[in-house]
């Protein structure tokens, strides 16, 4: 690795050293942020003046639909199945309460994932790993191999499917790490299951005996996606000397079918991009906030949105957050549901899947929604 030093504005840093992390290089004390993290004026955050958590005020933030998962067993089912499709048509995303997942398993969670964190770099380092369909990894940014600016986000990347295959190679320390989050993925994958059944109920999608091609398709389908992937990924975004510089993710939607993310309750960071703005989510305890990924969009044909979102980072505390991502399994194809395409609503979609994703992020990077748009049929 070469030691380019940058001298100007003391932003001075080995190219080494980013490489090992935000934490890493936070360990050793800075105070200003290496030139690498600065992000073009355009694409920084409109912080205001302010440094602490009030310049994410009140008029910048949005409350997002919720949506009450018990209710959704009783018999205001039909009123939030509407509700809940409205939301991913209008923001792409929604709040889950009364999940059923116990408070001690989510917040078991979030501090295991922040132990993960807390631990010597050279623990945390025996997991980072430079190829993107490594199983486990350790890495920063985005993707660390190809991004010119780097975020101000450290991860750990965790596969989940199947289980028994992974969960040998999780990282032994914190001791137990492996049993804590092996609890969640199980919790939220059932979880994920059973939001997606009432997600394609609200598309028109009933499971039958198999009457027609159609049905059976539809059922294969439900197969895939008890079969299909799940990631989780831990994000660890260090206290910032200067937030408004920076962002800890930059604008991007996820690719999955749906995203499960678990916010750190007492720091916000998360924005979405709605009505033409950036706009910061409002927490609620004890919720998950649900989004839709590229993989739903192009299931619902368009319907349901994908939306764009990034992180803000945060002056004097550390955020973490855990994000649940699920879709189909690797090789198995996405495309827009028969049953919604007709004259009038014609295909918007090509079919893809999980691998031309990761060989799209691999190759090109991902920004924005660039690899959405390569699907697009126009
Ligand atoms: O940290 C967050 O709030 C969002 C994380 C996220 O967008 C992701 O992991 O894809
Ligand atoms: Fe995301």
């Amino acid at each position: 690795m070469g030691l380019t030093v940058e001298r100007s504005h003391g932003r001075e840093v080995e190219e080494s050293r980013y490489q090992r992390g935000v934490r890493h290089l936070c360990d050793a004390g800075i105070e200003r942020i290496p030139r690498k993290y600065v992000f073009p004026v355009s694409e920084r955050p409109d912080l205001g003046t302010e440094r602490s958590d009030v310049c994410y005020g009140s008029s910048r933030t949005l409350k997002l639909p919720v949506i009450d998962f018990a209710q959704l067993q009783g018999s205001n089912r039909s009123q939030v199945l509407e509700r809940l499709a409205n939301a991913c048509e209008e923001y792409g995303f929604f709040q889950l309460v009364n999940h059923g997942i116990p408070s001690e398993v989510t917040e078991e969670m979030g501090r295991v994932g922040r132990r993960f964190f807390e631990l010597p770099y050279e623990e945390r380092c025996k997991y980072m790993n430079p190829d993107m369909r490594s199983p486990v990894r350790y890495g920063t940014s985005f993707n660390q191999n190809n991004d010119q600016i780097f975020c101000w986000r450290d991860f750990l990347k965790l596969s989940c499917h199947p289980l028994p295959q992974h969960l040998p190679s999780w990282p032994s320390n914190p001791p137990d790490l492996r049993e804590i989050a092996a609890n969640y993925s199980l919790k939220t994958k059932f979880l994920y299951l059973k939001l997606l059944e009432v997600i394609r109920e609200s598309l028109g999608v009933k499971e039958t005996a198999p009457k027609s091609a159609e049905d059976h398709e539809s059922n294969q389908m439900a197969r895939d996606l008890e079969n299909g992937s799940q990631i989780i990924m831990v994000n660890c975004y260090p206290a910032c000397p200067e937030p408004n510089l920076t962002l800890g993710l930059p604008p991007h939607s996820d690719y999955g079918m749906l995203t499960l993310l678990l916010q750190d309750e007492s720091v916000r960071g998360l924005q979405i991009h709605h009505g033409g703005r950036w706009v910061t989510l409002e927490q609620i305890p004890n919720s998950f906030v649900v989004n839709v990924g590229d993989h739903l969009e192009i299931f619902s044909n368009g319907r349901f949105k994908s939306v764009l979102h990034r992180v803000l980072v945060n002056p004097s505390l550390t955020r973490i957050s855990i994000a649940s991502l699920h879709t189909l399994s690797f090789d198995s194809t996405v495309r827009p549901l028969p049953k919604l395409i007709d004259e009038a609503n014609p295909r918007c979609y090509k079919d893809t899947d999980f691998a031309s994703f990761l060989h799209h992020i691999s190759s090109v990077g991902h920004k924005g929604k660039n690899f959405l748009d390569t699907r697009k049929l126009t």
